[in-house]
């Protein structure tokens, strides 16, 4: 399978190049030539089996060029070891036909495991085979930075530079990134808010001459390896309600696009998914898009879902990409507007989202509420993120059977937790020093120059 650029003007790659190589030389963000389709039948017998079993064959038309069956097999084993869960992605009820999608029982808690352990596992064996190195760079707005630190520690061909916004991640999230010791592992704590890290990130891509000096990779939702791992949980999720026989309608929190964009892959590959619904905070710009087709990114206000706090959404590029036909000139061009403040997309691409995605946006007091009630009425003791999926599927409920991902842990947003129900989450035991441990932070200004000087010192000490 060959990967082409969303702006049609870098080479195409196989999947492992897509996967070490993060953003195309062009700019844009690497997808799949072309979709494989999965018969009603081939659907029908992923029914009974393991989430391993199941990513494995999900997965392995996209990576069968990379890795031979049995080494890929023994990767996906050991991504998912270490999950909480024997189900690793386990559904509960939470009222008639809306079910809840537990993804955070993975190792810092978030939905981010799913994929980071795995490329994680992947990077390793790729890097070993080609005796090769690599400088891994990630923004972050809380959960891909502590995924990306846990996956890739104490690796020794890697080292990891994380940016998050400073004063704008959880206490819980700051510390699951700044207190690992292993010397590979760098949280960069930068003076921006999370769109300001991700455009950095995308600038040092975008400096061929640092790209190549250090040997820049990319984790972030960029890299389509991530995209495709969250793929599998729409199948195990839908399978178990029913699917190949029965359709499903996912919401998503959203802020990136990658996850709901993976639930956009799987509905090309024949799930019968009626709707994914696009479940977004007060930073709306996608809720607004997809209502008026203007993607005009506003300021990034403090929201207590900060994981969601992003206006410039790096993955609508690629959904905007199938919405235009695959036309990569188009593309680029949406793109150099942007840089100028938005674009307008047109009817017929907007046409097409519209066929795909549906939208929805809560506020701060309605996220707190949904805690609340959620908590009352099921039991359940939602993160703020889910909190924002759950609100916005309860008023699409109907007749097919809604999945609301749950996309982390309550005990991740403690204080927004307690504020909406009076409870504070406890960490899981293996975390509970998770406060004690010392911390290392530094700090540095939102500039491309300082980043790189960074970076650079730490790789050379
Ligand atoms: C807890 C949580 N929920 C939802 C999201 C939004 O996911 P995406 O960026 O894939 O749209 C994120 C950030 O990625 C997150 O960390
Ligand atoms: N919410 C994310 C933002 C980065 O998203 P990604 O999926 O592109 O890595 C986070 O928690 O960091």
């Amino acid at each position: 399978m060959r990967y082409v650029s969303t702006r049609g003007q870098a080479p195409s790659l196989g999947f492992e190049d897509t996967m070490l190589t993060g953003l195309a030389r062009d700019g844009g963000l690497y997808v799949p030539e072309t979709v494989p389709v999965l018969s009603e039948g081939d659907i029908a017998t992923l029914a009974g089996l393991s989430y391993e079993e199941v990513a494995q064959r999900i997965m392995w038309p996209f990576v069968s060029e990379a890795f031979a069956e049995d080494e890929f097999a023994e990767m996906i084993a050991r991504a998912y070891a270490g999950f909480g869960h024997a189900a690793r992605a386990p559904l509960v009820q939470l009222g008639p036909n809306h079910h809840l999608l537990e993804l955070f029982h993975g190792p810092t808690l978030a939905f981010k495991d799913f994929a980071m352990q795995l490329i994680g596992q992947m990077f390793e064996h790729v890097l070993t085979r080609r005796g090769d190195r690599v400088t891994i760079v990630g923004a972050t707005s809380g959960d891909t930075g502590s995924a990306a630190i846990e996956a890739f520690r104490g690796l020794d061909a890697v080292d990891v530079f994380i940016l998050y916004p400073h004063g704008r991640v959880s206490e819980v999230q700051r510390r699951q990134m700044t207190t690992p010791s292993e010397a590979n592992v760098h949280a960069l704590a930068l003076t921006g808010h999370f769109d300001d890290c991700q455009a950095r990130v995308k600038d040092m891509f975008n400096d061929f001459p640092f790209r190549d000096r250090v040997g820049l990779a990319g984790v972030n939702s960029i890299n389509f390896a991530r995209v495709l791992a969250q793929v599998v949980y729409y199948f195990t999720s839908a399978v178990s309600l029913g699917a190949p026989h029965r359709p499903v309608s996912f919401t998503v929190p959203t802020g990136n696009f990658g996850d709901v964009f993976a639930g956009h892959i799987a509905k090309r590959m024949g799930l019968p998914i009626e709707k994914l619904v696009v479940a977004t905070n007060q930073n709306d710009i996608l809720h607004r898009c997809l209502t008026t087709g203007e993607y005009r990114p506003g300021t990034v206000t403090p929201s207590i879902s900060p994981s969601m706090d992003i206006q410039v959404s790096s993955n609508f590029e690629r959904a905007l990409h199938l919405a235009y036909g695959g036309d990569g000139a188009a593309i680029a061009q949406l793109m150099d507007e942007l840089k100028g403040g938005g674009f307008t997309v047109s009817q017929g691409a907007l046409q097409a989202l519209r066929e795909v995605y549906v939208s929805g946006r809560v506020s701060e007091e309605e996220t707190s509420e949904t805690i609340q009630t959620a908590l009352a009425q099921t039991g359940e003791l939602l993160c703020p993120h889910s909190a924002v999926g759950v609100k916005v599927a309860e008023a699409l409920l109907g007749a097919t059977p809604m999945v609301t991902l749950a996309t982390a842990h309550p005990a991740k947003f403690p204080d927004a937790v307690e504020a909406a129900t009076g409870v504070r989450p406890a960490l899981p035991p293996r975390m509970a020093d998770l406060f004690e441990r010392d911390e290392r932070i530094t700090r540095v200004e939102n500039d491309l120059a300082a980043v790189e000087a960074v970076i650079d010192e730490r790789r050379a000490a």
